[in-house]
């Protein structure tokens, strides 16, 4: 448990010193995890963890929704007690937005993923201009009823003290403040009561005369400002204005420590706006490393270094004879410096050129040796972009020190979310190096046993390594020996990195960094490189690494050759639509390959299952079906035509089918990113293909996100009466069982979709049209527990088990 605490705050412990804390606090068996933990309470750790953390999001889902309702108030309460002159001064004092904008414009950035790092000195229900603060400050923090002598006063910190002190009557907790002017909270003083005793704070803060004069005068006052603030009493403009001189500001902006204390006061100014119902209060204080610390915002200075990278890898693509939408570099293989094996295997394989993606990171990672986060489009031979230069590495490094190792080491080791793109990678690892001898590619995947996957990977060969994140983690924390033969790596990849790099697998990542050598070489592939990734990229990348983007400025992700088309109907037609046009399909395409994409397993379990009924030639691919099912599907799947995959997003990235000719995405895709991997599996290899995107008129929405890409919005075709009966007949096979299913993973889902899992009178409302749609008479019940978890119990419309 020390090591995981250590870890978490060091933020990035190196590999052996990481190693050492484990190795020494995992003391038992093999299977033992850090802090002396079996298996299974090293899962049920996690699981807690996990629950705290949904918690902790409706909790902020309430705060929100409570920070509205007092800002309203106290927005009306201006309103009430002004009028004439004063109400035109009031609304002055809101600055340039009314308080309805304001929370309008609040709760919108307030619900964004992040949020919290988009808190600026404008935030805060109720602003007021610069000159008039103080009067209007101490009405509205005393409810109206306030003194207005601590206005004229405030500037000394005595008199911070007496407005501390008349101010906290609301205020239950005690803070002290540490000497670099950080708050911690003073556990001691939480039992202060309504009467905040102004001499303990003598004792316990920066007020106490050793304080006074110099330099720490000023930091002193900061951080009564900050406990001021924490309690809730007044937004920060005002103190900016009355407390800090320039040399102040300068100081916040100079050193690294310095800028720490800004944060503070920034996180404590938010604070202040909503009072105690600041989620940021609980999620920040107590911390040593904030985001902004670990992922420092793009400045100004990184945009342009971009931007020259950019132009470097612009001029390289200049030079290819190849027409500008080809997939194509123009430059051939031999004319790089691969090794001649691998040359011969690819000739084997009847692969010459280079496509964009691979001469540009072939100049810029392989010659060069540099760090890379490489964007292109989906089907553009990623895969051979990174497969190549680990090829070369592993090489170099078997030349340069055979005898060096005293376990066969991994030379490169390639991350990606699924065990069917694992094997993807592998076997075409496996091509490029079937003139290699001695040289092996093998992957670490879910799905198999872990005794297994030990005994080959001692067994068999394997300087490369294809892994999944959580097994390989697995393996790195049961000390299956892994973690010294990676500490040879030279070559860290990450595909699908924007995936990998998101909340959902980060800390498994984070985690698998540690255990890696830092002196090595590492390339993030994907064909969606959103902001926040490109943010995050420096806990895998070094700072000067290149950004290639075959992809370019101002245009779309996805291909030209793709056509994208959204139909909106009401979602009880749905599962009538879907036959129907895959029939409409089929009859005009005789060598059809089709995938269709539903949001959850189980939904496409039903979908599945419907349209088996109707004696289509389908197949089905998610998570809850076994592992051997899903190679088998999967393999089927890339070698046939004429067959239609319905699956869920584990096999939305990086899974390469040639041919697809149509993917219908049902009901909304979790994000942009998604619907662009999803498309991505048509239109492979410069090829073309269909998209079609399936909603109903209240995801509409969704479609601002997509608003750059060439989608086409068609009408709802008429059904034929036919087909509509066929789909009541089988629809009414089904059993009922997974129907109920299919109603809760539908429910689950789109509760965890941000605009619909808010307004859950409305979800449970729609959920039940699709209960209907499905068959059901009416909704089944929810476990209490899950109700409880959902934020649903109590809902109109939602059933809980008895
Ligand atoms: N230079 C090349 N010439 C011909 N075919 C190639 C070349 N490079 C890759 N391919 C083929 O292109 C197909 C798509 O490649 P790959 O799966 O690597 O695409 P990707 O960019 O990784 O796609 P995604 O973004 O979906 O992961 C594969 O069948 C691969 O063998």
């Amino acid at each position: 448990m020390y090591s995981l605490i250590l870890r978490e705050r060091s933020g990035s412990l190196t590999g052996s010193l990481w190693n050492r804390i484990v190795t020494r606090n995992m003391g038992g068996g093999p299977r033992t995890f850090p802090g002396g933990l079996n298996k299974w309470q090293w899962k049920r750790m996690h699981e807690k963890k996990a629950r705290e953390k949904e918690n902790k999001l409706l909790d902020q889902e309430k705060q929100l929704y409570e920070a509205r309702i007092r800002t309203e108030i106290r927005a009306k309460m201006w309103g009430n007690q002004d009028s004439g002159e004063k109400t035109a001064k009031s609304k002055q004092s809101h600055g340039p937005m009314s308080p309805k904008e304001h929370i309008k414009t609040l709760a919108d950035r307030f619900i964004k993923a992040g949020a919290e790092d988009l808190w600026n000195e404008d935030d805060g229900p109720i602003k007021k201009s610069e000159e008039e603060g103080s009067s209007r400050l101490s009405r509205r923090d005393n409810g109206g009823t306030g003194s207005n002598s601590i206005d004229s006063n405030f500037n000394s910190p005595i008199d911070v003290r007496k407005f501390v002190s008349m101010g906290s009557n609301s205020s239950r907790r005690g803070f002290s403040s540490t000497s670099r002017g950080r708050f911690k909270r003073n556990e001691s003083s939480c039992d202060e009561g309504d009467d905040f005793d102004a001499k303990k704070l003598d004792t316990l803060s920066p007020f106490s005369p050793k304080f006074a004069g110099t330099k720490e005068k000023v930091k002193s006052s900061r951080s009564v400002e900050g406990v001021i603030r924490n309690k809730g009493l007044f937004g920060r403009r005002k103190f900016r204005k009355n407390d800090s001189s320039t040399e102040e500001d300068s100081d916040e902006e100079g050193e690294e420590g310095k800028m720490i204390g800004w944060m503070d006061l920034r996180k404590t100014g938010s604070s202040a706006s909503l009072g105690n119902h600041d989620v940021k209060l609980t999620k920040r204080v107590n911390r040593n490393v904030t985001d902004e610390e670990l992922y420092p915002p793009l400045d100004i200075n990184t945009v342009r270094e971009d931007l020259s990278k950019r132009r470097s890898v612009d001029n390289v693509m200049e030079e290819n004879r190849e027409p500008h939408d080809s997939i194509y570099s123009g430059k051939r293989f031999d004319e790089s410096s691969i090794s001649p094996l691998t040359l011969k295997a690819l000739s084997a394989s009847g692969i010459f050129n280079m496509t964009r993606v691979q001469y540009a990171t072939l100049s810029e990672c392989l010659d060069a040796g540099k760090d890379a986060l490489v964007k292109a489009k989906t089907g553009t031979g990623k895969s051979m972009a990174f497969l190549l230069p680990a090829i070369e590495t592993v090489l170099k490094a078997m030349n340069n020190g055979k005898s060096v190792h005293k376990v066969p080491p991994i030379f490169a080791l390639i991350l990606c979310p699924t065990r069917e793109l694992a094997s993807q990678i592998a076997a075409e690892g496996k091509a490029l190096l079937k003139y290699h001898d001695g040289i092996g590619v093998q992957t670490l995947t879910g799905g198999t046993r872990f005794k297994l996957d030990q005994q080959r990977l001692e067994s068999e060969p394997c300087q490369i390594l294809i892994a999944t994140p959580g097994r390989l983690l697995d393996h790195i924390e049961n000390k299956s020996g892994l973690t010294s033969r990676l500490m040879a790596l030279k070559l860290f990849i990450v595909d699908e990195a924007d995936l990998l790099l998101d909340l959902g697998f980060r800390r498994d990542v984070e985690k698998i960094i540690d255990c890696l050598p830092r002196q090595r070489q590492s390339l993030l592939f994907s064909a969606t490189i959103p902001k926040e990734v490109r943010r995050v990229s420096q806990l895998v990348l070094k700072r000067d690494h290149s950004y290639i983007d075959t992809i370019g400025l101002g245009c779309v992700e996805t291909h030209d050759k793709v056509k994208q088309s959204v139909i909106v109907a009401p979602h009880e037609s749905h599962f009538h639509l879907v036959p129907h046009l895959l029939k409409e399909h089929i009859s005009y395409t005789s060598d059809y390959k089709i995938i269709v994409f539903c949001s959850t397993g189980m939904v496409t379990s039903l979908m599945y299952t419907l349209l088996r009924e109707m004696k289509l030639n389908v197949r089905e691919i998610h998570a809850r079906k076994a592992q051997l099912h899903r190679t088998r599907v999967s393999d089927e799947f890339k070698e046939s035509n004429r067959l239609i995959l319905v699956t869920s997003d584990v096999s939305a990235r990086g899974m390469n089918y040639p041919d697809v000719t149509l993917v219908i995405q049902v009901g909304i895709p979790s994000d942009r990113e998604q619907y662009i991997h999803r498309l991505g599996r048509t239109g492979r290899e410069g090829k073309g293909g269909e998209g079609l995107l399936l909603i109903a008129p209240w995801e509409r929405y969704f479609l601002d996100e997509l608003r750059d890409l060439p989608l086409e919005r068609i009408p709802v075709p008429d059904l034929d009466s036919r087909v509509k009966h066929q789909v009541d007949q089988s629809m009414a096979k089904i059993d009922t069982s997974i129907k109920e299913a299919a109603y809760h993973a539908w429910l689950g889902y789109y509760n965890s979709v941000r605009e619909t899992g808010r307004d859950k009178t409305t979800l449970a409302e729609l959920a039940n049209r699709f209960c209907h749609s499905i068959g059901l008479e009416k909704p089944p019940a929810l476990f209490r527990r899950t109700a409880v978890k959902m934020g649903l119990k109590g809902i109109t419309g939602i059933p809980i088990r008895k």
